[in-house]
């Protein structure tokens, strides 16, 4: 598989104003314009990709950046189908905002089972500079990533903390998902000798 293209569908959800536009923008452009440009509200949801090689594999990361408003709450239900990891974002100086975040986590359980789902606290420049404006702790977090068996960070689309990270893990995790389907796939082929004599033989890619 050395040299082929992966493709990884993800999608960004959480409240309005959260920061999902400028975590995309910062990834994909390496650019923050919210010292310049007034926030704009999301509406529908924006595609953008990019392409990264991990582990001599280029992977294309197709990204979703649902609108927060719960106005489009019924349509980021549509771009979240299918996804294999979502980024779930909450603004750390707002607690409102990981409020809707537990929202989105009930709702990918329920709908998007084999979706990985990746915590992100964003705005974390604020946070450095003033740590009264921390609303949601540490230790919330990572509980609440433990019960979903995902990941969590703290990221700044400002400065750019972690905002890559993010991605490249989502990538080596697919990756590594990818290895143990095709292990697991492997060993239905691997019909014990004596117990054969009754079965089809069935090799990967081919029925007889
Ligand atoms: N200081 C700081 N401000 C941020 C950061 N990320 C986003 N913002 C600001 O927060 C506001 C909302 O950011 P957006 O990225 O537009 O939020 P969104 O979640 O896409 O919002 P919707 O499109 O309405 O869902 C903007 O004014 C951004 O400039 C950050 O890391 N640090």
């Amino acid at each position: 598989m050395s040299g082929a293209k992966v493709d990884i569908k993800v999608v960004l959800l959480g409240k309005a104003y959260a920061g999902k536009t400028s975590l995309v923008e910062r990834y994909i452009h390496n650019r923050f314009s919210g010292d310049t440009v007034p926030y704009q509200n999301t509406i529908g949801a924006a595609f953008g990709a990019k392409t990264v090689s991990v582990d001599n594999k280029n992977v294309i990361i197709g990204i979703w950046d649902t609108a927060g408003s719960e106005r489009y709450e019924a349509m980021s239900r549509i771009y979240y189908r299918g996804a294999k990891a979502a980024i779930i974002c909450y603004d750390l100086s707002d607690r409102s905002s990981f409020d809707r975040a537990r929202f989105w986590i009930g709702e990918l359980q329920k709908h998007e089972e084999g979706c990985q789902i990746h915590l992100c606290g964003t705005k974390y420049d604020l946070i450095a500079e003033n740590p009264e404006l921390r609303k949601i702790e540490e230790r919330e977090t990572a509980a609440l990533a433990q019960d979903v068996r995902g990941k969590v960070y703290e990221t700044s689309s400002k400065s750019g903390k972690d905002v890559a990270l993010i991605f490249t893990n989502i990538a080596s995790d697919y990756l590594k998902s990818l290895k143990n389907t095709e292990v697991e796939d492997n060993k239905e082929y691997m019909v014990p000798l004596r117990d054969a004599s009754n079965k089809r033989f069935v090799c990967s890619g081919c029925k007889i």
